[in-house]
């Protein structure tokens, strides 16, 4: 599997405020790049931190990638995940409303109501992993079930995890010019952060859009 991390980051780092509201970084342009990676994916996914702060829809704006998608036999709209160890995602959540397949990720700790509930309101539930979600497990039960290209939009806790467990591929960060501060605020990489072993990132490309900066890495 070909996992691509994009997030969009504050001058200083930041996903959003410390109050941990959604806040536009992005301009026009830069967001219709993301659902062009969005269309070229297989799957989206994001941490239950998200989809409790942002109730977002991980579908595409564009018409024209779901005809592209359908002429080329896929689904109109790439499959969208959760990483929810405690089944926590609502069950009225966007990603839930059938617009697309939606996997929620969940460990063996979360309550069998609350998988029971989500799975009645649409979700395919995979379970991996004891009291979190082990990503090395969940990713190898999603690319068995076809996803072969998958979006990571973040947030800061997944993002760490995952590049903690050796599992990103790529980077894509839109800086945007504008400073959030905030001690507390959530970052690109949040979690316990490393004190060794950084992972070291590759420079493909610097672009300018919208009024930020483009950043784009490979992991080796
Ligand atoms: N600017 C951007 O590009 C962008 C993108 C996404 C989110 N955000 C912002 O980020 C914030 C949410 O991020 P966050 O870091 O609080 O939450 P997150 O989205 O990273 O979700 C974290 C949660 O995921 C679950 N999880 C399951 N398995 C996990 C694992 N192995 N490792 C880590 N987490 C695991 C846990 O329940 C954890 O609490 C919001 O403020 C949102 O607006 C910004
Ligand atoms: N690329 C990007 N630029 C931003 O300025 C910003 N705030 C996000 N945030 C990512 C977060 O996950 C959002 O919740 C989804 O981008 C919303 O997705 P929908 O439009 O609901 O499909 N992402």
């Amino acid at each position: 599997m070909h996992v691509v991390v994009n997030a969009a980051a504050s001058v200083d780092g930041k996903l959003s405020t410390r109050r941990r509201e959604q806040v536009k970084i992005s301009g026009a342009d830069d967001f219709a790049r993301v659902d062009r990676v969005r269309a070229d994916s297989d799957a989206v996914l994001v941490g239950v931190g998200t989809v409790l702060a942002d109730d977002p829809h991980l579908t595409l704006d564009d018409d024209n990638y779901r005809d592209e998608r359908r002429t080329a036999g896929r689904d109109p709209s790439p499959a969208r995940v959760v990483a929810d160890s405690r089944a926590r995602t609502p069950s009225d959540a966007r990603i839930l409303d059938g617009a697309a397949t939606t996997y929620l990720l969940a460990s063996e700790a979360a309550p069998d109501d609350r998988i029971a509930a989500l799975r009645d309101a649409g979700a395919e539930v995979v379970v991996a992993g004891r009291t979190r979600v082990s990503f090395p497990d969940a990713l190898a039960e999603l690319e068995s079930r076809g996803v072969d290209r998958l979006m990571v939009e973040g947030g800061g806790e997944v993002i760490f995890s995952l590049f903690e467990d050796g599992l990103v591929d790529e980077l894509t960060l839109y800086v945007g010019s504008v400073v959030f501060g905030g001690r507390d605020a959530p970052t690109l990489a949040d979690g316990d952060g490393f004190v060794e072993s950084f992972p070291r990132l590759e420079l493909r490309e610097v672009e300018r859009i919208d009024d930020g900066v483009l950043l784009g890495y490979d992991v080796p």
